[in-house]
């Protein structure tokens, strides 16, 4: 195949984790990419495309490291309610009623959110995986995917469950370009036993994958745990071998030192909500500390049925607010380390060592902003801007895995009209049924 060559010329670029985090100059894509970022004009080709970089702000997309897409069919279905009340009254009812069919629009509408939100990789937990890969095979967004399994119910549906979670992270993995990763997922320590979960620990050996799941998201499944298996959920899940895998969870919204220190050990990443566990009235979970303690922290937005949107510059922001508010400090979680949370550890966390900055010899998931509109004026420190004032509605342009794929706010790889109408149809049926 033909190598392609995009330039973007004159454009400004956030570089985090450097002296000079905003950049003014050029970048180059070569296929799927980064070639070349610097200050200095490239040579200018024949065949190259460029991409005029004037009053635009580049960075890296945003990394979603927790969430389930298909829930967007019951976004405002359950508001102002527990976890466990949402979940067990809400959404497992409608969830089961959820077909594959179900699932392919609810995941296009998400895809088509984040990708239009500047969101260009996203881990997903979800069931009827098959029809999720092949939304991010068309979309061209890159994934993280997983069948989450919930073990409360008999033997024989246990394993079948098991089952489709090997076959489809066996599957799956490295498909869609290298685009689609997979892990093993059990829901959490509350919803698999013991007995069921270290299955999904030997799997996740057997196959050399990494492993998610749900933990210390309130302060009720915190106390549970103990009264069920005589532990705290990090020290049960420590337990039953889960860190010996490269592991991710999602919440730890309820840490103590010791737990916080059992999972610097074992370089567990935390997949940080913010939204969700506000909206749940979770908690917040002790970001400071986790930072401190060397914890890959990463930023999620969970379902969109627990935040209510997939804005991953709104999480980007909560987390830099709400640390501010709760410990009193306002240098906790300072825009720079925000940005890296919601780009480069959030790759790190879910283990794509090639995404989440911009640099060469990275792949070229990108985004641009329009950086001309009244609330991202004047051009005093534009990481800032990015940070506190931005929002999905700024994103101009997309790129993931150096194909373009949303331009001038509009997504060229999905059909937005059937996607719009598909979801309302899939509510409506749901209902119904
Ligand atoms: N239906 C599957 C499990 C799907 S995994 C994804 C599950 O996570 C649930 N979920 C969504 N958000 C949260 C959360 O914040 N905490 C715990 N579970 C959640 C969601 O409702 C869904 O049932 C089975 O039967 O095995
Ligand atoms: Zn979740």
């Amino acid at each position: 195949m033909k190598s392609s060559k995009t330039i973007i010329k004159g454009g400004r670029f956030l570089i985090s984790g450097t002296d000079e985090p905003v950049l003014s100059g050029y970048m180059t894509i070569e296929d799927d990419l980064i070639t070349y970022i610097g200050k200095e004009e490239p040579l200018m080709e024949d065949d190259v495309q460029v991409v005029d970089g004037s009053r635009l702000l580049f960075m890296p997309g945003l990394v979603n490291t927790h969430g389930h897409a298909a829930m967007s069919l019951l976004r405002g279905y359950g508001d102002d309610l527990a976890l466990q009340v949402w979940l067990q009254e809400k959404m497992w009812p409608m969830e089961a009623k959820f077909t594959g069919e179900d699932v392919y629009w609810g995941t296009s509408l998400s895809v088509l959110e984040m990708l239009k939100g500047g969101t260009t990789t996203f881990l997903d937990m979800y069931d009827h995986m098959d029809r999720v890969a092949e939304v991010v095979e068309l979309s061209g967004i890159r994934s993280v995917l997983m069948r989450g399994v919930i073990g409360l119910c008999p033997e024989e549906v246990q394993n079948h469950k098991l089952a489709e979670a090997i076959s489809f992270a066996r599957n799956w993995h490295g498909k869609a370009d290298g685009r689609i990763t997979t892990m093993i997922s059990p829901h959490a320590p509350y919803t698999c036993p013991p007995d069921f979960f270290v299955k999904f620990v030997q799997a996740a050996h057997d196959l050399d994958l990494p492993m998610h799941t749900h933990m210390s998201e309130t302060k009720r499944e915190v106390e549970q745990n103990v009264v069920d298996y005589g532990l705290r959920p990090v020290a049960h899940l420590e337990k039953l071998g889960m860190f010996t895998r490269p592991s991710i969870v999602a919440h730890g919204v309820h840490l103590n030192d010791e737990e916080i220190e059992i999972l610097a050990r074992h370089d567990v990443g935390v997949s940080h909500n913010p939204g969700s566990n506000l909206k749940l009235a979770s908690g917040v979970a002790r970001v400071t500390d986790l930072l401190k303690a060397g914890v890959k922290v990463s930023l999620g937005t969970d379902g969109a049925a627990s935040n209510n949107n997939l804005d991953m510059f709104e999480e980007m922001r909560l987390a830099a607010l709400i640390h501010k508010g709760v410990s009193g400090d306002p240098t906790a979680v300072p825009a720079p380390e925000a940005l890296r949370i919601a780009t480069e550890y959030g790759a790190k966390s879910i283990f794509l060592n090639d995404v989440g900055r911009l640099a060469v010899g990275m792949k070229a998931d990108f985004i641009a902003i329009d950086i001309d509109q009244p609330h991202l004026l004047p051009h005093t420190d534009l990481l800032s801007h990015a940070v506190y004032s931005a929002s999905a509605k700024d994103v101009e342009h997309v790129w993931v895995n150096g194909k373009q794929v949303v331009k001038h706010g509009e997504c060229i790889t999905l059909d937005e009209e059937a996607i719009r109408r598909k979801a309302q149809e899939s509510f409506d049926g749901l209902l119904k049924r």
